[in-house]
Order: C-alpha cells, then structure tokens, then sequence
C-alpha cells in the first residue's frame, strides 16, 4: 500500500505574495497555503482546528512587535510556537501600469500600518500631504491599487505583489533603514518542533511572565538573576500592558535554549517559586 503523504494546512495573512506568504512558502512549499485577510483570522483558523498551523509576522527589525499578533498571541490564546522564520524586507511603492507615466499629485497611499511605518521619513519628506490608508496587508494594498486603475493610487509592497497585481515599482527600496527584517513565527495546538525535512542548529523558547502580585521591590532583579547564574541566554526581553490598568505589565522573554534542558527547567522552576506566573511557548527552531 503507498502511503499517503500528509500535507498540512497552513493559514497565513494573505492575499498571495504578501510578505507571510513568502515566508509561509520557504518553510512549507507551495502546498495546503490557505489565505486570510486578517491576523485574527490566522490564528483563530488554528485555534479552532480549521488548520493545522497558522504563521503570521510577530517582529520587525525596524518597528519591534507587531501589536495585532501580540494581542491575539498572548492575551487569550492557548496556542504554542513550533517554529520562527526570519526574512529580509524590502518596500517599493508602486502605482497601476497605466499611470506610470503621470506626474499628478497621488491621492493616497495604501498598505500595511507596519509597512507604513517602515517607511515614514521618505513618505513624511515625499509625500507629506498625502492621505496614508492602512490595509491588512501589502499585498491587499497591491491588489487595491491593481483593482481600481480609475484612481491615481499608490500601494508599498514587494516586488512579488508588484508582478502578482501587474504594477508599476515607481521607487524602489523606500524603507527608511536598510536592516529591516521580520521575524514570522508558526503557531498550533500543539507543543513541539516543527517537522520539516530541513533542521537547524539554534533553539528558543519563548516565555510569558507574569510579576507576582504583592510588587516588592527588585522583582525584576531577582527575575533576570534565575537566567543569569544558569548562563542562559535571553535574545529577547518586552514588556506588554496586560490591559489590566495602568503601569500593569508582562514581560515577553526569549531564552536561547530548549525547555527540556535541565537548567530552563530549573529557571521556569525557580519562577514559578518566586510567585510569577509563567506561561511557555514551547521551544522551537529559528530559520
Ligand atoms: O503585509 C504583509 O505583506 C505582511 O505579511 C505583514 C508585514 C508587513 C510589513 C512587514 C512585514 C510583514
């Protein structure tokens, strides 16, 4: 009997050639790629079983956290981190083939709040007086602007949407720093590493720490010293409102080590003893 190949779903924020699409296709290939129009959507696809995965944007080099993700991510759900894909962004601005060639005063300028952002000092000294829209993706923006040639529009995208939605890259590389990358993680139900044919050597995991109630002074110390004699890494450490009341935060903590070592044992033991209420991700592999 041939055995049949499983092939999972994979929810990411669409539509296609947006940034997460890029991402979604280097871990998992082209195969059971099922869009969504929004981050929320993403992770309650998975969330409620209509898919195996869900990948979205968590970090950007430029901007730091992507608010939706961590909203949805950390306030409610109850999914784990199975893996983290890291990619290079780069930002054009593109207007639909057919006005190429005009000089006229853009009406607006569409994309993602991110991508926006990513660009804010050539758009500030470019197009100042320009509305800026916001959409839920660049590749939503490149469809827009593709799909309503009457208007004399521009989206900031990739140069796969520009192909994609067949427009014109009026000005290329417009991101404002040149070191901007993204940091995409994939979400399931599920703990573990993700199973993909390719390995690689580092692991994280990713904590979710919660300061015990009674606030006594130097808590954070003493938080930071059970990573710090065990030697353990942190390659990342925010605090988030936990939208409780003001000055009311957690702390996101990104240890360079997997949860089965006995020293993040230990850590997460000692956390836990110290009345912090701790939440793991699980450990993955970074790509
Ligand atoms: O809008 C996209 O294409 C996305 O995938 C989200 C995003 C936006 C800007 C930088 C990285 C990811």
């Amino acid at each position: 009997m041939v055995e049949k190949q499983y092939t999972p779903t994979v929810a990411y924020l669409g539509p296609e050639t947006s940034f997460t699409h890029v991402a979604a296709t280097l871990l998992f290939g082209d195969v059971g790629l099922v869009p969504q129009p929004t981050i929320p959507d993403c992770i309650e696809a998975v969330a409620e079983g209509k898919v195996a995965y869900a990948i979205v944007p968590l970090e950007n080099a430029l901007e730091g956290s992507v608010p939706m993700t961590i909203d949805y991510l950390f306030h409610g759900s109850e999914l784990f981190i199975n893996a983290e894909i890291s990619t290079p962004i780069e930002q054009h601005l593109m207007v639909n083939k057919i006005r190429k060639d005009e000089s006229g005063q853009l009406q607006s300028i569409h994309s993602h709040p991110v991508a926006l952002a990513q660009c804010h000092k050539y758009l500030q000294y470019h197009y100042r007086r320009t509305p800026l829209m916001q959409t839920t993706s660049t590749a939503a923006a490149a469809k827009y602007v593709s799909d309503n040639p009457e208007l004399n529009i521009a989206a900031i995208g990739n140069r796969l949407s520009a192909e994609k939605y067949g427009l014109h890259i009026a000005e290329e590389n417009i991101h404002d720093f040149h070191f901007n990358h993204t940091r995409f993680v994939v979400l399931s139900q599920r703990k573990g590493f993700l199973d993909i044919p390719f390995k690689s050597e580092s692991s994280k995991t990713t904590l979710m720490v919660k300061l015990p109630e009674d606030d006594r002074s130097g808590v954070l110390h003493q938080i930071l010293s059970v990573f710090a004699w065990r030697k353990l890494n942190l390659s990342k450490i925010e605090s988030r409102p936990m939208k409780t009341g003001l000055g009311n935060y957690f702390f996101i903590i990104d240890v360079l080590e997997d949860e089965e070592h006995p020293m993040l044992r230990g850590a997460l033991e000692e956390l836990t003893s110290l009345n912090c209420a701790v939440r793991s991700f699980g450990s993955y592999y970074t790509f």
